[in-house]
């Protein structure tokens, strides 16, 4: 703030004639309680006027009339203390500015204009402070950070019931400005109204080997198929291994043969045939075997910005770190989760997640798994939009042990905008599908 050209954004006149006008003359308390709301003491360059604002919030909240003597018995009484003299000071200047009420709306717009700026130049600041002395990298992901959550500020606030009811007419008359993703599952699409949404987060737990790679891999790669922008983060599998699985999904052949690299002559012209039709879909697949939330936020900014994107798939939650290495676990993930769901709303993406489950559920044997074994935290279930728990058929063999079957459970235990219900996927893991 020392540099000569930033004197504009500190506007002391603009803010002493809007207290002073706002607090001792404005006899509209309707405008003066919209005032009150609409800015926040740090939106003051000054600190001293932004701790009486404060105050006189304390005194608007408290139905007493705001004036210079309830300002002085309120800092007088206020635990973090003001100084007597310098709050008298404060209050005569402010009172030597005293204006008619009618500035009030241009003088709050004034204020607000210039606590935008500031916080703007503040994160450029701390951007370029970053850009000249520390990793490049690092600091194109904090620059994507930093204006995000700027740009979350600025558009963010309470929306009146008015504006929420055209909100919703404008939803019913265009249905195409929010698109459904219809998912490769008849099924599943009939329960979530016809596939999955932008702004929504979705949870797919399982035991390890029951599914949840192969149904987040058939998501992505029928989304991208339709040509919707897909991003995989695949901290368990290297990209070729996805590639593998969802080319054997696609194509129809024999995952063993990819694997082996022991292709049968019409495996392989089958596969040339197919990657040539698929190579161009909008898919990409990170495969970093240390993600962060930091980490998988920018990413998706970026994407976004870059080549746009409306599914994201994370495999899986337990494989996200977390920078607070000394809080419990649980609470990391259930903080990482809560991100996840922030991350959809942010962007106006699917997300989906994958998560493992409790040993309780193992231990349990043949028991359908429930929302209760999300390993780790129960914050999957609180913040999750709808939440998928896959488990393998099982049959007895006749000797006292069981045998998996070809079918796949799918419970859907959550449903945030609909009903919740069971139905059966055919299990063909040996082409990394799961069928209809
Ligand atoms: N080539 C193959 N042929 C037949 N089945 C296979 C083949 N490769 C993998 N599978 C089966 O696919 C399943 C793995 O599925 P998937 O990777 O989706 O499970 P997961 O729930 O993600 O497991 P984890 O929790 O270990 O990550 C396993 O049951 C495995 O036996």
């Amino acid at each position: 703030m020392s540099n000569p050209d930033d004197a504009d954004l500190l506007t002391p006149v603009a803010e002493e004639r809007y207290l002073g006008s706002l607090l001792f003359t404005a006899s509209r308390t309707g405008l003066r309680d919209e005032a009150l709301s609409a800015l926040a003491p740090e939106d003051f360059a000054d600190r001293g006027i932004g701790a009486l604002w404060s105050l006189a919030r304390q005194l608007a909240e408290e139905r007493r009339r705001i004036s210079a003597r309830a300002l002085r018995e309120a800092a007088a009484s206020n635990a973090r203390g003001f100084v007597p003299g310098v709050l008298d000071r404060k209050i005569a200047q402010l009172e030597a500015v005293l204006e008619a009420p009618r500035h009030v709306e241009s003088d709050v717009r004034t204020v607000w204009d210039c606590a935008r700026r500031r916080r703007l130049v503040a994160v450029c600041d701390s951007i370029r402070q970053r850009a000249v002395a520390g990793d490049p990298g690092d600091a194109i992901r904090h620059a994507y950070d930093a204006l995000a959550e700027l740009e979350q500020g600025e558009t963010s606030r309470p929306v009146r019931f008015d504006e929420m009811l055209d909100g919703l007419w404008h939803a019913i008359d265009n249905p195409e400005a929010r698109p459904v993703y219809p998912t490769p599952w008849a099924e599943l699409n009939r329960k979530l109204n016809g596939g999955l949404r932008g702004g929504r987060y979705y949870v797919v737990g399982a035991r390890p080997g029951d599914g949840k790679s192969i149904m987040l891999h058939n998501l992505a790669f029928h989304h991208a198929q339709q040509g919707g922008s897909a991003l995989v983060f695949s901290a368990e599998m290297g990209n070729i291994e996805v590639a593998g699985r969802m080319a054997a999904s696609g194509a129809r052949v024999e995952l063993n043969e990819l694997v082996t690299g022991d292709l049968a002559p019409h495996s392989r012209r089958t596969l040339v045939e197919w990657s040539e039709q698929h190579q161009q879909i909008p898919l990409v697949v990170d495969d970093r075997e240390r993600i962060t939330m930091g980490y998988i936020r920018s990413q998706c900014r970026r994407h976004k910005a870059v080549h746009g994107l409306d599914l994201v798939a994370i495999d899986y939650l337990q494989l996200v770190s977390s920078i607070e290495s000394r809080t419990p676990r649980h609470e990391q993930v259930a903080r990482i989760s809560r991100e996840c769901k922030l991350l959809a709303r942010e962007l106006d993406i699917v997300v989906v997640v994958a998560s493992q489950l409790n040993r309780e559920v193992a231990r349990r044997g043949g028991s359908r798994p429930t929302m209760a074994d999300l390993r780790e935290s129960g914050g999957i279930e609180a913040d999750a939009d709808a939440v998928l728990l896959l488990a393998r058929g099982q049959v007895d063999d006749g000797v006292g042990t069981t045998m998996p079957t070809d079918e796949l459970h799918v419970y859907l235990d959550k449903n945030r905008q609909g009903a919740t219900g069971q139905f059966t996927l055919r299990w063909e893991a040996y082409h990394g599908r799961l069928g209809n």
